[in-house]
């Protein structure tokens, strides 16, 4: 593996956990096994930490962060430029592990690791110039008032952040909430997904190596399902920044007043007008809704496709996903073994349900073990599950709809509202029809996707709390102090 990641792992190979500037061991001496989705084997262990070594992760993270949030802003910058460029150059054996712990295409799994470095350089840059402006207000904009009084405010720390990333980006994910968390004078104890925690553990050795002080930055790990409502409801959390499904709703539902920030499921809707380009439009929902698996928050998860061109669309798609590649992420192939043998039923379960109500399977439904054959399902009806459930894999409904009304109120009638694109070559239709889907970001001519990453990103509904993208999760990561200066007379009394 090379020298970089050698004191991440122990003498027994499994990986350690991050607390206070060590890589420990647990003393439970239990671990947690991750499976390679391709295998159903066990690849790599991750230790499974006591409720008492949690405890001691949040006492350093606490303990460091008033010295974190006296570091100066541009010091916390050179620290996010150091973590990027040793991130990418040691990108991948990080890489090499999302392949083999999420089964995520060799290509795509580089790309995620050189994505995170860059994504950590921006933050930087961005909150070294928003957190440090503040807002000055005088009193005498207020009905009654003279101006007596001078308002002062800036931007200050949260506190200990817990963050949660899922296991589709668990490098990509994790990073979009630790780099803005620590450039705002954060510190951050990060509970990565079972699968993923390999790579996401490895990518912590990028901020120990760049010397960041201890306690500022820790790794927990451990099955959501012990650690998690310890972690989440843990006395020392500031705020909890986590991505992924309902899991996210049970976590505020048990909650208390802790500010939350989060990403969860989506249903990304793709409508195809009567006078789109066709061509444009299949090539983006074969790429859109197939791409690691269909398991993308932004993946297309259903096309609602204009009758009158219905047909050639449906039949320019299928061509598309005829040609996509079927087999292992090492080979780079297109389609991948889905993430879990649970999934893939879960998966199977809806398919089977359309089945069953008689909709049309364009291309077979074909399954060896976690692997799924791309499908298309078309004559969808809005009694199947497949019409508004989220599959996480490569299976594609598309519901023919007579008039845009249609496809705009099945949209809408959905309580998952992450994103959804359309396809028009009308601008003012296409501005009409975003603004009447009610979704955190509709992309007009292309598929759904979260990036660029500075980008705005919001789920309306069940698909999020609060707002991403660096520039709004710089915001997210802050509490506004305010100063008022009370003058012994009105400020313009002189002169
Ligand atoms: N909105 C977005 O930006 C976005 C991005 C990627 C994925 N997602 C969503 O994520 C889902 C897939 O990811 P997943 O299967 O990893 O999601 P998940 O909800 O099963 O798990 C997400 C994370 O929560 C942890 N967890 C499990 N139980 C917990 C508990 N009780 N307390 C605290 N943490 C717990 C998991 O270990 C994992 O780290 C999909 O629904 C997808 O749409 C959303």
């Amino acid at each position: 593996m090379g020298g970089f990641y050698d004191e991440v792992i122990a003498s027994n190979g499994v990986y350690k956990f991050y607390s206070d500037g060590e890589w420990k061991e647990t003393t439970s001496s239990r671990t947690v096994k991750i499976l390679n989705p391709s295998t159903n084997e066990a690849v790599y262990q991750v230790q499974a930490c006591t409720r008492d070594e949690v405890d001691t992760i949040f006492d350093a993270a606490k303990a460091a962060q008033p010295g974190w949030a006296k570091t100066p802003l541009w010091k916390r910058a050179d620290y996010m430029h150091k973590v990027a460029a040793l991130m990418k150059e040691n990108a991948q054996p990080m890489a090499n592990a999302l392949v083999k712990e999420i089964a995520k295409p060799a290509k795509d799994a580089l790309t995620e690791v050189i994505r995170s470095g860059d994504l950590i350089s921006y933050t930087g840059e961005e909150g070294l110039r928003r957190l440090g402006e503040g807002k000055m207000l005088v009193s005498d904009s207020y009905p009654g008032q003279d101006r007596s009084k001078i308002c002062l405010s800036q931007k200050v720390p949260l506190g200990v952040i817990l963050c949660i990333p899922p296991f589709n980006y668990p490098v990509n994910l994790a990073v979009s909430k630790i780099a803005p968390a620590l450039m705002a004078g954060n510190t951050v104890v990060l509970k990565p997904p079972t699968q993923g925690a390999a790579s996401a553990t490895m990518m912590c050795q990028a901020f120990h190596k760049a010397g960041l002080p201890k306690g500022v930055l820790n790794v927990a790990t451990g099955k959501g399902s012990e650690i998690g409502d310890y972690l989440t409801t843990h006395p020392k959390v500031n705020c909890v920044s986590f991505t992924g499904g309902d899991t996210g709703i049970s976590i505020c539902k048990k909650g208390g007043m802790t500010p939350y920030q989060m990403e969860l499921g989506g249903k990304d809707a793709c409508i195809v007008c009567a006078d789109a380009d066709i061509d444009l439009a299949a090539k983006n929902i074969v790429k859109g809704g197939y791409s690691y698996s269909g398991q993308r928050c932004t993946a297309v998860k259903v096309v609602l496709a204009a009758e009158e061109i219905a047909d050639e669309l449906v039949a320019k798609v299928k061509k598309g996903v005829e040609g996509l590649s079927v087999g292992m992420p090492e080979d780079d192939a297109a389609i991948t073994p889905v993430i879990s043998e649970s999934s893939a039923n879960f998966i199977e379960g809806l398919v089977r349900d359309a089945e069953a109500k008689n909709a049309t399977f364009v291309t077979p439904y074909k399954r060896e073990k976690n692997l799924i054959w791309p499908t298309l399902i078309d004559n969808v009806t809005a009694d199947m599950r497949i019409a508004w459930e989220e599959p996480f894999g490569p299976v594609m409904p598309i519901i023919r709809v007579k008039k845009i009304q249609d496809a705009i109120d099945h949209c809408n009638s959905n309580n998952l509202a992450l994103q959804g694109c359309l396809f028009t070559k009308d601008i003012n239709l296409a501005i009409r029809l975003s603004d009447a889907m009610s979704s955190g970001t509709i992309q007009v001519n292309a598929a759904p996707a979260r990036g660029p990453d500075h980008f705005p990103f919001q789920g309306f509904r069940d698909s999020g709390i609060g707002s991403q993208g660096i520039q709004n999760s710089l915001e997210m990561m802050v509490k506004v102090k305010t100063t008022v200066l009370n003058l012994d007379q009105p400020s313009y009394t002189v002169g």
